[in-house]
């Protein structure tokens, strides 16, 4: 069953006002899957299930091209750095920072920049630049311990770059930012026990090394809170722009895009396609009896029964306009054409509407279906054109029947 678009209750925890989009657009969504992570919230930094996975594969294709200019930043930062430290610090020192960083920190970066490139290991990329950062993090706090070790401090402030730096500009998903922070914090806190001798200098510093974590918490919290948003809004509208608000169908828009592109597979698999087009019966005088409301509700209803017609990867079910709909069945067989349409009409005819200005006292449904095997000659048109006349011959033999018409 596709999933619905249409119950129109605005989800609760939705914040119209932050997100700066249409409501009406929001109204329509609290049965997608994304709609209700709206409704869930997510203040947890995390969905349920496979949407986390989609969001994941979101992050990586938005923060690509920022992450290397990171990764490009942070190795010529770190090679500018080690310049420095040859030329204003003693040999003695400049020996060992120069070594952290040229050794661990460089090529922790480096390995992380050539994953990016490798769109097969981009599965490990969060993973790699996490340990990039974790080395970052704890190298850094390996230099400031070498200088004080050889009684020559080196300015800390560093560190706290570091710690911004991985909280912003890395692209690290908030927890694992948070992570390599916390365990380089807690190396800081040793390494000044450990080190530092003034105790003024040693409480001074560690202060700021938490002011400055709890800012890069704080503040990558909320970005990533926001991507989050970006992306359900995103997915929402993409949805939406697919899917019909009434029935939560696909339409007819969308229909067509398929149409061409199944019609392109069947031409290279040598497959045949079917189109059944599916029309209610007397709708007009439907709403006329029972009101446009209670025309909403048949079409609803309707509606579910042919979705679940469509259960191959390549079918489509769309509400093609008012009271018509269409269906798409990629590689059926011909014989068993009439039988699906047949049964189809009778699931209809199985909800047991009634139908005051039907002959048969109940809603029904007229079908005409077309099979062809699509050709580079012919266009998808071809297709909705012979299931319109298959449709209209329904009509016209009296409804509430099938029509089959094919080329095969
Ligand atoms: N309730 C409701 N009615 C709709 C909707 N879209 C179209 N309609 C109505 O569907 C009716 C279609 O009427 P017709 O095209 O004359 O078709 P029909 O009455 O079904 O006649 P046949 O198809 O020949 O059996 C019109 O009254 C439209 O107003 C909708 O979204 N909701």
């Amino acid at each position: 069953m596709y999933p619905m678009l249409r119950s129109g209750i605005v989800p609760d925890g939705v914040r119209q006002d932050m997100l700066h989009i249409n409501p009406e657009l929001l109204s329509n969504s609290s049965q997608s899957a994304y709609g209700r992570a709206f409704e869930q919230g997510y203040r947890g930094l995390r969905f349920e299930g496979a949407l986390e996975q989609e969001f994941q594969r979101f992050y990586l294709s938005t923060h690509l091209v920022r992450l290397r200019w990171a990764g490009f930043l942070a190795i010529t930062l770190f090679g500018l750095f080690v310049l420095v430290d040859v030329f204003t610090l003693p040999l003695y020192v400049s020996q060992w920072t120069a070594s952290i960083r040229l050794g661990l920190i460089i090529p922790a970066f480096g390995v992380g920049l050539w994953i990016s490139y490798r769109s097969e290991w981009h599965h490990h990329l969060q993973l790699s630049v996490f340990i990039a950062a974790l080395i970052t993090g704890l190298g850094t706090v390996g230099v400031i311990a070498v200088a004080l070790a050889q009684n020559y401090p080196i300015p800390y402030e560093g560190i706290l770059l570091v710690a911004l730096f991985i909280y912003f500009i890395a692209c690290l998903q908030w927890w694992r930012a948070l992570l390599a922070n916390l365990v380089t914090v807690l190396a800081f806190v040793i390494m000044e026990a450990l080190c530092q001798t003034d105790p003024s200098q040693r409480l001074y510093q560690i202060i700021f090394m938490f002011t400055a974590n709890a800012v890069g918490a704080t503040g990558s919290y909320f970005l990533e809170y926001s991507t989050r948003t970006t992306f359900l809004v995103h997915a929402l509208l993409n949805e939406l722009a697919e899917r019909d608000g009434l029935t939560g169908l696909y339409n007819r828009r969308t229909l067509n895009n398929h149409l061409d592109k199944v019609w392109r597979q069947a031409i290279r698999d040598g497959r045949q396609l079917a189109l059944a087009m599916i029309d209610v019966d007397y709708f007009k005088r439907y709403n006329d009896h029972y009101g446009h409301a209670e025309g909403d509700r048949v079409l609803r209803q309707v509606a579910d029964v042919i979705a679940g017609q469509a259960r191959r990867p390549l079918d489509l079910a769309a509400r093609y306009g008012g009271e018509e709909f269409a269906l798409v069945w990629y590689q059926p067989t011909a014989s068993e054409l009439a039988p699906m349409g047949e049964q189809l009409r009778e699931a209809i005819a199985d909800l047991c509407l009634p139908h005051a200005g039907s002959e048969t006292g109940r809603l029904s449904v007229s079908i005409g279906i077309a099979l062809l095997r699509p050709s580079g000659e012919q266009h998808a048109e071809t297709l909705l054109r012979a299931a319109d006349t298959a449709l209209y011959e329904a009509k016209q033999a009296g409804r509430d029947r099938v029509v089959v018409v094919g080329t095969i």
